[in-house]
């Protein structure tokens, strides 16, 4: 932050040296209905800048106002939506303007900048995959940019998801790559001669840039879309048009309104839910979003749909002519934008609830990771190292998990397991004050997870066993029996007991290419790092007929040699959602004991059926 602070020291000073102070309102006015207590005052003392501060190149920013009792605080921010993606969320950039105001100027030199950025990677954090898709929207139609224009359809899959179906996506391994595909893209976007810009762009064009963490294989991948809007034209080319281009620019208003409309839908929409009370129960009309009404915003649905899991951040830089011939769009341009930035109310203070981590402030928050991570415990220090629950419950699923894996010995099963645990937590504590349902609770989930109802009571930080309710202790896989984990798993095997263990000898094979398992997580879009099974009963201890899932004999004459005792277990199969799995009661496998791996701790999640591994 100092560098960019560093580096934009002069447009810093230039707009501090533009601004215009409004007057002050609070404390004076006698409308108020409170006022500064006499008896007590209080002040502000700014010291001069330091020589070490001014020497670095640093300026001041705090200003105060000439026999005024008011200071003006000028910060420098940035939108960070890179280093978002990077961590697995949405970041979106619109540029939206006037034909001829700069917009694509603006796009390209901001698409240069993210491709040094994710291709330089010493500022960001982990090694990623980054693939890229450039497509083109005129009207109804859509278009491959790095296909030649070949054109190609925008559907919605049964997931709802929005796929760019026949684009191609082309795997970035290095800059000039990058930037070749940025400049063969720029050559074929539709361009026709207006008499404002003789390269008008008279459609939208987008950047998509997929980002994979290949060490979380089942998190959403980050998404970066830089979007170069097709120019609002102005009034005083209408002249030069025939009636096609006045409906394709009726077309472009149409979309351009529509888009408005989402993002200040979906503005308002998160602004409702992080009302106090934790919205959803708000008696203000949940807004309309019309994301299905234009080719743009059905292409960016996951941007709009508030039905939508993923986090999302969204920038708009509104681009205007300096012209005098040109001060009507801009002050529309100006108007557009205005009409994006909407209020959020400010957050209020909240009273702290030991089960509900949206409540936790750092301390609270650090406190239950030291006390529930599981061991080895994960380090608090690196997980939250100043972030609340409700902050923390922000991070997408990707970041909080490798921020688990930062601490040594922990691995990527206890940190998925914790990072569920922490979920279910929440989503227990909005079951509980009835705000439950994705989009209508706090914070949406970085993952998948879908709530129908639960019972679970409130659950307090664990030791080193999970701390379960009685009834979750006889839905869970945990080991009823007092002091049991300190016996070795193989030593007490019983009905109930879920283990990992190695397939080597291979009931998998018999369903195919690759295996039955890792097929299931395959079209679960999940990697499934082990095998996991509940153990039923000594494989001996059941009839002649019953045969394993590949319809091999258990006790019968076909029966495998096993090195040592067997099982009969029921197959553990990874569900649709991340990190979830179901029981298939039918698919047995038998496990000899020298196949199992250590115990795996299974707890039933009444919200969502499923169940989870805890640590
Ligand atoms: N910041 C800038 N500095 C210098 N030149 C600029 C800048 N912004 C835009 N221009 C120039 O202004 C002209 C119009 O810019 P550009 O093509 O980006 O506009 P546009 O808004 O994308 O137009 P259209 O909607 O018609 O496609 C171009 O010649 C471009 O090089």
């Amino acid at each position: 932050m100092d560098q960019f602070i560093l580096d934009n020291g002069d447009r810093y000073r230039a707009l501090v040296r533009a601004f215009k102070p409004a007057p002050a309102t609070s404390g004076n006015d006698p409308s108020d209905s409170i006022q500064a207590s006499p008896d007590f005052t209080v002040c502000a003392r700014i010291r001069p800048m330091l020589e070490d501060e001014t020497s670095l190149g640093l300026s001041e920013g705090i200003f105060i106002r000439d026999h005024a009792q008011t200071v003006d605080v000028h910060q420098l921010k940035k939108a960070p939506i890179v280093p978002w993606a990077w961590a697995g969320g949405v970041g979106t950039l619109f540029s939206y303007g006037q034909t001829g105001s700069g917009k694509t100027f603006t796009v390209s030199a901001l698409e240069r900048h993210v491709a040094e950025t994710l291709m330089d990677g010493s500022s960001l954090e982990g090694s990623r995959k980054i693939f890229i898709c450039i497509i083109e929207l005129a009207g109804q139609k859509a278009f491959d940019l790095l296909n030649a224009r070949k054109p190609i359809s925008i559907l919605e899959d049964s997931f709802g998801t929005t796929q760019l179906a026949g684009a191609a996506e082309h795997h970035i391994t290095d800059v000039a790559v990058f930037f070749h595909h940025i400049d063969a893209a720029a050559l074929l976007r539709r361009t026709e001669a207006t008499k404002k810009n003789d390269e008008s762009s008279r459609s939208h064009a987008i950047c998509r840039i997929r980002i994979e963490n290949p060490s979380a294989p089942e998190a959403d991948d980050g998404l970066l879309y830089l979007v170069d809007l097709a120019g609002s034209e102005a009034a005083r080319d209408k002249d030069l048009h025939d009636a096609g281009r006045m409906k394709e620019a009726r077309e472009i208003n149409t979309s351009l309104s529509v888009l408005k409309d989402c993002i200040r839908g979906r503005a308002l929409h998160d602004a409702d839910s992080l009302a106090p009370g934790g919205g959803g129960k708000s008696s203000v009309k949940k807004p309309y979003i019309p994301f299905r009404q234009s080719t743009l915003t059905k292409t960016l649905k996951h941007v709009f749909d508030p039905a939508s899991t993923r986090q999302c951040k969204t920038i708009t830089i509104a681009c205007v002519n300096p012209c005098v011939l040109d001060v009507g769009p801009t002050r529309n341009t100006l108007r557009y934008a205005e009409l994006l930035r909407v209020s959020v109310p400010r957050p209020k203070a909240v009273e702290h609830d030991p089960a509900a981590p949206s409540t936790w402030n750092n301390e609270q928050m650090r406190a239950w990771i030291d006390s529930s991570s599981g061991t080895p415990p994960i380090s608090s220090a690196l997980l939250a190292p100043t972030e609340s629950g409700r902050q923390l419950l922000h991070l997408s699923a990707t970041s909080f998990v490798y921020r688990c894996l930062k601490t040594e010995g922990v691995s990527a099963e206890q940190a998925n397991a914790f990072q569920a645990k922490f979920w279910r937590l929440h989503f227990d504590s909005l079951h509980r004050s009835g705000k439950a349902g994705v989009g209508a609770g706090a914070v949406s989930s970085p993952s998948s997870h879908t709530i129908t109802n639960s019972s679970r009571s409130a659950e307090e930080p664990s030791s080193s066993m999970p701390d379960l309710s009685r009834q979750e202790k006889l839905d869970s896989s945990v080991d009823p029996e007092p002091g049991a984990d300190a016996i070795p798993f193989k030593q007490r095997i019983r009905p109930g007991m879920v283990v990992s263990w190695s397939s080597s000898k291979s009931v998998v094979a018999a369903w195919g290419d690759g295996g039955f398992y890792s097929s299931v997580a395959a079209a679960a879009g999940i990697g499934m790092a082990k095998n996991y099974a509940l153990i039923l009963c000594p494989a001996s201890a059941v009839g002649e007929r019953v045969r394993d899932v590949r319809g091999v004999k258990v006790n019968g004459k076909e029966k495998e040699e096993g090195d040592g005792e067997r099982y009969l277990c029921a197959m553990i199969l990874p569900a649709i959602m991340p990190g979830a799995y179901s029981i298939s009661m039918w698919r047995h496998v038998v496990v000899g004991v020298e196949q199992m791996e250590e115990e795996a701790l299974l707890e039933f999640d009444n919200a969502t059926r499923y169940y989870f591994l805890t640590v």
